[in-house]
């Protein structure tokens, strides 16, 4: 049986800082994966915070099973030694992907890194969850851990949904602890999994499509042989959406996961933008060069900014309709510009130029009463 509403925010070991009531809507527009154990990426880390949102020492898939100890290692190195890094001290955050619950290292991940560097670590994402019991098990371990270590504030949660049965379950591993701080999709597992015919990590795919209906002679006749025009279609549409309901459902955030054709940036802008407009608030990076795509898809873009500023202030008290430049705008579409423009204030408080940008804006109030 799930807890009680009387118990839900009772910390689940004595001593452990009791949970958060919200989970605060911290910037996270991309989630930068680097190994720990790699010398010449974890040399980067230092200089690299204040440029990303998260960084996130990944310990699971993309180390090698005889690096796993060593990976693990660094990143307590680097969440000690690296200034301004996690905990509450600046705008760069510390996450950690731990190996999966029935690994041989996912245990000992969890131990080293909450006694080591709990103080730094705001986020542990969990690989392959399949359904609340996996996240009640991490949810009683790092309380443990929590409390051992004397830590003041909780560690936060975040599953991956690269299984069937986590996407059956998706709810019930949203509602599973306050601690959840959002879902990623994971397009790699989750394709190999369901038994899907791609081996591309993420993004589209050519043969996934649909075509244009052929045109017909003049009798009517349909010319199946003649030239149609095909539209590709997306692979993850149906996933991501379903994501972004079980968690705007439970107050907390959904992303989009690694993108694997590093060299298409294009793509990569694409598929990220899709997950934007649905409602993610932020994706994986893999290679430095897909920071940049992120922190620019998952920023609102001046010009909606600036149309959102108008609609809220030809709005007045939020009711009624207005028209602006032809369309009607009402208590609906304001909150919808509410969304963007609440987001562009938390990005502008943590990105200078992006402040500059939305600063730059000029004051419209034009619109008429309908
Ligand atoms: C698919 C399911 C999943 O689980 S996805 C998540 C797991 N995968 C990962 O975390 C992959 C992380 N990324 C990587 O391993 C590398 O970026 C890959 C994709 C292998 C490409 O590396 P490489 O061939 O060295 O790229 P490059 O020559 O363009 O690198 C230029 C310099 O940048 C460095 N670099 C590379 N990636 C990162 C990174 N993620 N974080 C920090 N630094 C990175 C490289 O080491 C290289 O450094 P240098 O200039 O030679 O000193
Ligand atoms: O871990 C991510 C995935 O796509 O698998
Ligand atoms: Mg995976």
């Amino acid at each position: 049986m799930t807890r009680t509403a009387k118990d839900f925010f009772a910390p689940l070991a004595v001593g452990a800082p009791a949970p958060l009531r919200e989970i605060p809507a911290r910037p996270s527009r991309a989630i930068h994966f680097f190994d720990p154990g790699n010398e010449k990426m974890a040399a980067k880390v230092p200089d690299m915070v204040g440029t990303v949102d998260v960084l996130l020492g990944n310990l699971e898939d993309a180390v090698k099973a005889e690096n796993k100890e060593k990976s693990r290692q660094g990143l307590v190195d680097i969440g000690r030694a690296t200034a301004n890094l996690g905990g509450t001290v600046g705008p760069t955050q510390l996450w950690t992907r731990v190996n999966s619950l029935d690994s041989p290292w996912g245990l000992d991940d969890l131990v080293t890194l909450v006694t080591e560097i709990g103080d730094k670590l705001d986020v542990v994402m969990v690989p392959k969850v399949q359904g609340a019991e996996d996240i009640h098990y991490v949810d009683r371990l790092l309380a443990q851990l929590e409390a051992k270590a004397g830590l003041d504030r909780p560690i936060l949660v975040h599953a991956i949904l690269e299984t069937a049965r986590g996407v059956a379950n998706i709810e019930e591993i949203c509602a599973a602890s306050p601690r959840m701080q959002g879902l990623s999709l994971g397009p790699a597992d989750l394709a190999a999994d369901r038994r899907m015919k791609t081996t591309r990590v993420g993004g589209g795919h050519p043969g996934y499509l649909v075509r244009q209906d052929p045109e017909r002679d003049d009798l009517g006749v349909p010319q199946y042989d003649g030239p149609r025009t095909t539209y590709q279609q997306d692979l993850w549409h149906y996933t991501i959406a379903r994501m972004v309901d079980a968690c705007a459902m439970h107050g907390i955030y959904p992303y989009y996961g690694p993108f694997g054709d590093i060299k298409d940036t294009v793509a990569c802008e694409d598929q990220f933008r899709n997950a934007f407009l649905l409602g993610c608030v932020g994706a994986w990076s893999l290679h430095p060069a897909q920071i940049a795509i992120a922190n620019k898809v998952f920023s609102p873009s001046v010009e909606d900014v600036a149309h959102a500023r108008r609609v809220i202030a030809a709005m007045g008290d939020g009711t009624g309709a207005v028209m602006i430049d032809g369309k009607m705008e009402d208590d609906a579409s304001v909150k919808q510009c509410q969304v963007m423009v609440a987001l562009a204030d938390e990005l502008a408080a943590i990105d200078p130029e992006l402040k500059k940008q939305y600063d730059a804006i000029p004051d419209q109030h034009s619109g008429t009463e309908a």
